[in-house]
C-alpha cells in the first residue's frame, strides 16, 4: 500500500481545483448518554492542548477519576438541552454551514461549504478525507472561535495537520486564526445587544461572560484573555456604555487550578448581593449555543443570581445563524477565496 493517500492517476494529472470553506467547532457527544459522553470527554480531555499537565499524571487522573464520575453528571446536563435535532451545537453549526453556502452562492457559486467537529462527529479527518476524494484542493478554514486560544484554535490546526500528513497532494490552505476584533463580528454582537435592550430595557449591568481557561495559559503567552478584553472594549465603545454599565467575566471552570478571573458565577452572586438585581448576560466566545450557554448560563447561573436576591436575569443568545453572523463569515472567508 502507498504511504500517502494520493489522487487517481487521471485526477493527479489534471487537478480540478475545487475550493471549499471548512467551518470548525468544538464538538459534542453523539447522544446524551453516559457512554457517549464518556467517549467524547475521553477524546476531548486527552488533548494536550486542552489539559497541559504532564501526560502520565493526567492519564491517571483522567481515567482513574474524571471518566468514572463526570460522564453520568454531564450526560444529565446534555439531556436537559438536547432537542429533536440532537445536540444544539451540532444542529446550529449545520444550519450555519447551509446558510453560508446559500450566502456565498451569490458571489462564489463554485465554493463548497463543509463543517466538522474537533471532537466527536463529523470529525475533521473524515470531512477532510471526503473533500480530498471529491477533488477539493483549496481549503479556507474558519474555526468558529472568535478569540484565538491554543486549546481551541491551535487544537483544530493540530487535527488538520495530522490528517494532511497522510496526503500526497496537499491543498492550498488558509487558516483564519482569530476574528475577535473584526468589525463585522463586533457589529453583529452590538446589534444583538441593541435588539435586546430595545425589547427588554437596558439592564443595570451587562455581563460579557467568556469561556474560561487556566490562568497559567495566560502567563505562558496565550493571547486569549487579551483578545476577550479587546472584544469587550470594542463592543462597549460602540454601544456607548459607561464603565459601570458592564463587566467582563469568565465561566466554565474545570478542575482545581486557578482560572481566568473574575468568575462569572461568583460575580453574579456578588452583583445580586450588592443590589444590582437586573442583568443581561452575553457570551461572545460562543458562536453557537451549547451546553456552556444553554445549561450553565441560562439555567445554572440564573439560579445563582436569583438565590442571591437577583430579580431580573436574562441571557442574550449566541449569534448562531443570525443573518449578520452569516454575513460576517462570508466576508471573512471571501477575502481568501
Ligand atoms: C479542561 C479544560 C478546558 C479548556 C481549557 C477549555 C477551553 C475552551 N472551551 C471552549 C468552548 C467550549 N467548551 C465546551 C465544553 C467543555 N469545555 C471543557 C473544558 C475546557 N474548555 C469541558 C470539560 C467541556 C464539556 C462539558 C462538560 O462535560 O461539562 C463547549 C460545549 C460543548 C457542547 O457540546 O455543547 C464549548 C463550545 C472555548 C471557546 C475555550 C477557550 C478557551
Ligand atoms: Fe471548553
Ligand atoms: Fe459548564
Amino acid at each position: 500500500m502507498a504511504k500517502f493517500a494520493g489522487l487517481s492517476e487521471q485526477q493527479g494529472h489534471s487537478p480540478r481545483r475545487k475550493k471549499a470553506v471548512l467551518l470548525i467547532n468544538l464538538g459534542t457527544p453523539d447522544a446524551p448518554t453516559s457512554s457517549d459522553v464518556r467517549r467524547y470527554l475521553a477524546e476531548f480531555l486527552s488533548d494536550h492542548r486542552v489539559v497541559e499537565i504532564p501526560k502520565l499524571v493526567w492519564k491517571v487522573i483522567l481515567h482513574g477519576i474524571i471518566l468514572r464520575t463526570r460522564p453520568a453528571k454531564s450526560a444529565a446536563l446534555y439531556k436537559s438541552i438536547w432537542t429533536e435535532q440532537g445536540s444544539p451545537l451540532l444542529d446550529i453549526t449545520r444550519k450555519q454551514s447551509e446558510k453560508l453556502q446559500q450566502y456565498l452562492s451569490q458571489t462564489n457559486p463554485d465554493v463548497e461549504v463543509h463543517y466538522a467537529m474537533r471532537y466527536g462527529n463529523p470529525s475533521i479527518a473524515s470531512v477532510l478525507k471526503s473533500m480530498h476524494e471529491t477533488g477539493v484542493d483549496d481549503i479556507t478554514v474558519l474555526p468558529l472561535y472568535p478569540q484565538y486560544a491554543a486549546p481551541t484554535t491551535a487544537s483544530s490546526f493540530d487535527a488538520i495537520s495530522k490528517e494532511l500528513m497522510t496526503w500526497r497532494y496537499l491543498p492550498s490552505l488558509q487558516f483564519i486564526h482569530t476574528y475577535h476584533d473584526h468589525p463585522d463580528y463586533i457589529n453583529a454582537l452590538v446589534e444583538s445587544i441593541k435588539n435586546d435592550f430595545e425589547k427588554n430595557g437596558k439592564p443595570k449591568k451587562l455581563v460579557l461572560s467568556y469561556h474560561g481557561m487556566p490562568k497559567r495559559n495566560l502567563t505562558l503567552g496565550d493571547p486569549y484573555y487579551c483578545f476577550c478584553k479587546k472584544t469587550t472594549r470594542l463592543v462597549v465603545e460602540s454601544l456607548g456604555l459607561h464603565e459601570d454599565d458592564y463587566i467582563t467575566t469568565f465561566q466554565s471552570r474545570f478542575g482545581k487550578a486557578e482560572w481566568l478571573k473574575p468568575y462569572t458565577d461568583a460575580t453574579l452572586e456578588e452583583l445580586a448581593q450588592n443590589g444590582v438585581d437586573d442583568v443581561a448576560v452575553i457570551c461572545p466566545a460562543f458562536s453557537a449555543d451549547c451546553l456552556e450557554t444553554l445549561e450553565e448560563i441560562q439555567c445554572e447561573n440564573k439560579e445563582v443570581f436569583e438565590e442571591a436576591s437577583g430579580k431580573h436575569y436574562r441571557y442574550i443568545p449566541a449569534l448562531n445563524d443570525d443573518e449578520l453572523h452569516i454575513e460576517m463569515m462570508a466576508n471573512i472567508v471571501r477575502k481568501h477565496l
